[in-house]
């Protein structure tokens, strides 16, 4: 059963669902016979109940391919994914996934769009009103909710798609790479966005990305994952105190423990993918023995 937080402080809204992911020795192939391509194997975590859990892995690794799998998009080759001891057997409300591409409907404002899911629903109400303009403000669109997509810079709308998964209230959400692509200072400006929403309602999140800085300014635990066909090599805890800063990241030395630490399980890891000729690898291997000439 879910777990009920109570969280007066967020309105319109009243109780948070948290919901629990375990994924147990999930393997997921492509094709058949000799084109068969084993993209995650005998993949097992948790992804615990009111808790930000950030998965990093080298590029192609399959990251992607579990989001799918816990969406309920696809279904595992081997092995089970359930949320609170129930299978996934296919798309719920209850998990709902953020992506890199915006999904904002042209035609409808911020505020529209933001109260899609509620009207599709029926439930227009004056509770979910009030928890859209919480929402707003919570993201920094009060004064954007009657502008179109078109009339939003880049990080505008990856902050109104964020306000548009939480108005669903799903009790796990899933996020790949969602701040893929904006510049470094539109990217931090995201990170500190989003840890304050996670931090007021302490929803359970699952967050996909490649950046290291990312994941430890946002990350509860870190899942480091290994090499395609990928599993889960190491889980770190980041135990840096909430709200964090942007200069805990530079100036917190547990931040640069697990950095350091992530970093080499990381290296290894694309060595492995370098050697079967992967580019995106060799681009890592270079730019992480830079950081380490510098140091
Ligand atoms: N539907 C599919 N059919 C065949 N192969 C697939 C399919 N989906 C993914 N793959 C393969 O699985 C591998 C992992 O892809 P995936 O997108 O899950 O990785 P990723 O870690 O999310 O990558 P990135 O970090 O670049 O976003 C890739 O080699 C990809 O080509």
């Amino acid at each position: 059963m879910a777990t009920v937080l109570k969280t007066a402080s967020v309105p319109g809204l009243g109780k948070v669902q948290a919901g629990e992911i375990e994924v147990s020795s999930v393997s997921k192939s492509y094709g058949v016979q000799q084109f068969a391509k084993d993209v995650v194997k005998d993949c097992s975590f948790t992804v615990q109940r009111h808790k930000l859990t950030v998965m990093i892995g080298p590029s192609g690794c399959g990251k992607s391919t579990l989001i799918r799998l816990m969406a309920g998009f696809e279904r595992p080759t081997s092995g089970t994914i359930t949320i609170d001891g129930k299978q996934v057997v296919g798309p719920s409300h209850d998990r709902l996934v953020v992506f890199q591409e915006t999904a904002l409907f042209p035609w409808m404002t911020t505020y529209e769009n933001i109260m899609y899911g509620p009207k599709a629903r029926g439930e227009d109400t004056p509770k979910t009103r009030e928890f859209a303009e919480f929402l707003l403000d919570k993201v920094g669109l009060t004064q954007f909710r009657d502008k179109y997509p078109n009339q939003l810079s880049g990080g505008m709308q990856r902050r109104a798609e964020l306000a548009r998964a939480m108005i669903n209230n799903p009790s796990v959400m899933l996020l790949d790479e969602p701040f893929r692509g904006l510049d470094a200072m539109t990217k931090e400006l995201m990170w500190e966005y989003y840890a304050a929403l996670f931090e007021e309602t302490r929803r359970t999140n699952f967050f996909v990305t490649t950046d290291i800085d990312e994941a430890i300014f946002l990350a509860d635990r870190l899942l480091i994952m290994t090499n395609i066909p990928t599993r889960v090599r190491a889980v770190l805890e980041v135990n840096i105190p909430r709200p964090r800063k942007l200069k805990d990241l530079v100036e917190d030395d547990r931040a640069n423990d697990v950095k350091m630490e992530a970093l080499s399980l990381l290296h290894e890891e694309a060595m492995k993918s370098f050697a079967g000729g992967s580019k995106a690898a060799a681009d890592f291997v270079e730019a992480y023995s830079r950081r380490i000439a510098k140091r």
